[in-house]
């Protein structure tokens, strides 16, 4: 499965205005083109193609290219990224994520959600809900309101699956408010995942100071641990790290009894200070019984992605003399990467034994150790 995106940056930024278009301009001593494109390639994008204005094809040469195609766009959004879609063609492309270049700031956890919803959904795209009341006016003066419910306010990037994606490009005449519409127009549903207010647009020249803004915050470095013990009962095989694990007994609790998956997450929970998964999913409730403990595991990170928190990685180890972990780590690994909404590179999971000593020497449970790190940029 191959993920590219389309970055459209041949706009003419006429609302900010001014001697060049909003996308060279600089802000906080990089240019909008290089922070979006830095910010796509930090959320695991490695190959995108971007859309310049035909009179500054040249400045493609100011990136790093590896991975990166420049090409020119057209007069309207949907020409350019048209011709940055027709651009893919042949490579292979599965998913396509299709990006404003004046969205510097959007958050890695964005991207993902957008790519975990095309497992299940031909389209998907971020928007947060309308939250202000909503009026309609002529000369200054209020003249009705109208209802904010089922309103969002559209973002980007904006997801599909690259051959629907495509063909409704090629079927559609003129402009569009963004690729949503295209798709809709050729009947492709699409899901809304959850946006991000950093996620802002630099329309007018006031976004420029917010977007300067949100990137004052100071950084900010955390670390959180877990630990969690489970014993054997009959059976025959354990959930670890959102794998099932053949084995000769099964874990005991009152969710499936991921060992490795509740240390994580309990590492998550306490680097932002939020206790542990009993404070957010009790026992005493019943509807948490047999639950697939990645539902908790979601809920950390989408709790730390709310907070501002990029989780940059973790570690995992569980103390068993059997079943053997190792054949298992690369599946553990992608598993929990997938739910973590991260690469794989940053999830490790690994395992010792207790050479015999104690409950786990003796096979009467596992217990698992983990590290969390959290950064918010
Ligand atoms: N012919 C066009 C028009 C727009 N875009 C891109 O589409 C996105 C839409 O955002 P918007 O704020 O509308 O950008 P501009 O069209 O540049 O701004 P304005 O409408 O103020 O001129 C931007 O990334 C813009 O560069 C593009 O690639 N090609
Ligand atoms: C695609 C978009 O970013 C969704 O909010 C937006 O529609 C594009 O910008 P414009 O201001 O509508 O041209």
């Amino acid at each position: 499965m191959t993920t590219a995106a389309v970055i459209v940056a041949a706009g003419r930024g006429t609302r900010v205005g001014g001697p060049v278009p909003k996308q060279w301009r600089i802000l906080r001593g990089r240019t909008i083109v290089a922070r979006t494109l830095d910010a796509l390639r930090a959320a695991g994008i490695d190959r995108m193609v971007l859309v310049l204005h035909a009179s500054e094809m040249h400045r493609a040469t100011e990136f790093d290219l590896s991975g990166l195609t420049a090409v020119p766009g057209g007069a309207t959004r949907a020409a350019s990224v048209r011709a940055g879609l027709e651009a893919l063609e042949g490579e292979g492309v599965t998913r396509v994520l299709i990006h404003d270049v004046a969205r510097p700031l959007v958050p890695a956890v964005v991207v993902a959600r957008v790519v975990k919803a095309l497992d299940t959904h031909d389209g998907a795209a971020p928007a947060l809900p309308v939250t202000d009341a909503l009026w309609t006016g002529e000369d200054d003066i209020v003249t009705g309101t109208r209802d904010r419910s089922g309103l969002f306010r559209a973002q980007t990037p904006q997801g599909f699956r690259y051959d629907a994606i495509l063909a409704a490009h090629r079927a559609h005449l003129g402009d569009a408010a963004d690729d949503v519409a295209v798709a809709r127009a050729a009947g492709l549903p699409v899901a809304i995942v959850k946006g991000d207010e950093r996620n802002l647009k630099i329309t007018t020249e006031g976004d420029f100071a917010r977007a300067e803004a949100l990137m004052e915050e100071p950084m900010d470095i955390r670390t959180g641990n877990g630990f969690d013990v489970h014993a054997f009962e009959d059976g025959d095989h354990v959930m670890l790290c959102g794998v099932r694990v053949p084995h000769d007994r099964a874990l005991k609790g009152h969710s499936d009894a991921d060992v490795g998956m509740h240390a994580v997450t309990d590492a998550i929970y306490g680097a932002l200070a939020e206790g542990d998964i009993g404070r957010h999913f009790p026992p005493s409730d019943p509807q948490w019984k047999a639950a697939a403990s990645h539902i908790f595991l979601s809920h950390a990170v989408e709790l730390a992605a709310s907070r501002g928190y990029r989780i940059t990685n973790v570690d995992c180890t569980m103390i068993c003399e059997r079943p053997k972990v190792g054949p298992h780590a690369p599946a553990m690994i992608e598993e929990m990467a997938r739910i973590l909404l991260i690469e794989p590179d940053r999830v490790s999971v690994k395992a010792t034994t207790s050479e015999r000593l104690g409950f786990t020497g003796r096979e009467e449970g596992i217990a698992a150790i983990a590290t969390a790190t959290l950064v918010k940029p």
